[in-house]
């Protein structure tokens, strides 16, 4: 058996397609431009590629691309400014403080001044809180993209077991809480799980979000699973998921690439939450419909 390929790089092409069709309605019946400000902290060069890559897309869509790119030392009095002069200006309807924040900044403060309509990563506890009792807010971008090509894929979600690898805050937990929503059999599955080959051998959906190359293997995988890869480490190999992809792709039913899978998506998502993000606070229908 040979899994499916699930095109990510070409969904999100699609996605952000539609993302620029309801801004340049935005634009021509409303004059309104979705506005997305993206901070970087410090010059980490991977953070860079992705903050540039942002930016592209977001202006590509048409919307207004803002940066703002701090210097490492910067302190947490003047993020918490920045983040501030944010939330205030009216042309900025999402913000997204790229993590990990240098060490001496306290992430949680910063997440938490994010006004929470403006916070398009879903980070703020409100919108987490929102999350779990299945009123929607914002929904984080990496979790939802990997939803929209798990509801592609296979459709109706209802009664299949999903076995989420990792328990972060980004990606593990939110993603338990959307397959859940969708009817799913959830088991959130991390580092101490006893026997997790066993627990994941038993998945119909594996997503894997532990950040450890190639980690998860053929033998894991139950036939014809759909299989979603959230990783993306950088070795020597360049660019691998946490899931050994040639390997488990002769078993699996479908798999997601890495790069070209899950990334783009979230980038997408990105755009389309800073969309839902620019109806609301402008009281119009929300076009993008993704905030499941
Ligand atoms: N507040 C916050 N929100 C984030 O959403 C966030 C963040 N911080 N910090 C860093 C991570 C990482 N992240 C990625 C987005 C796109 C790709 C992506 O498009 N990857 C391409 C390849 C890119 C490459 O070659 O490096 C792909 O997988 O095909 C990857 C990683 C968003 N993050």
């Amino acid at each position: 058996m040979t899994a499916d390929i699930i095109d990510g790089k070409a969904f999100a092409a699609g996605l952000r397609n539609k993302v620029a069709g309801h801004v340049a309605r935005l634009v021509a019946d409303h004059g309104i431009t979705p506005g997305l400000a993206v901070v970087l902290v410090g010059d980490d060069p991977a953070s860079d590629v992705y903050v540039r890559s942002k930016g592209r897309m977001t202006k590509a869509a048409g919307m207004l691309s803002v940066e703002h790119r701090l210097p490492a030392d910067t302190t947490q009095d003047d993020l918490l400014a920045l983040v501030a002069r944010l939330n205030a200006d009216r042309a900025i309807h999402g913000i997204l403080v790229q993590l990990p924040l240098p060490k001496g900044i306290d992430e949680a403060r910063v997440l938490a001044t994010i006004l929470p309509a403006k916070d398009v990563d879903g980070f703020h506890i409100s919108n987490v809180g929102l999350l779990a009792v299945g009123q929607r807010a914002m929904v984080p971008c990496t979790p939802l993209g990997c939803i929209l090509m798990l509801r592609e894929h296979l459709g109706d979600l209802s009664g299949l077991d999903a076995v989420v690898i990792g328990r972060s805050n980004i990606v593990g937990k939110p993603m338990a809480q959307l397959l859940l929503g969708e009817n799913c059999t959830v088991t959130l599955a991390h580092s101490r799980t006893r026997d997790l080959a066993g627990v994941v051998r038993r998945a119909d959906i594996v997503v894997a979000a532990v950040g450890r190359p190639c980690m998860v293997t053929a033998d894991w995988i139950k036939p014809g699973a759909t299989v979603i890869d959230v990783g993306i480490n950088r070795t020597d190999a360049g660019l691998v998921g946490d899931v050994d992809f040639a390997g488990v792709a002769a078993v699996a039913g479908a798999i997601t690439p890495v790069p070209g899978g899950v990334g783009p998506m979230t980038i997408a998502c990105l755009l389309a939450n800073t969309v839902t993000a620019c109806c609301r606070a402008n009281g119009l229908p929300e076009p993008m419909g993704l905030t499941l």
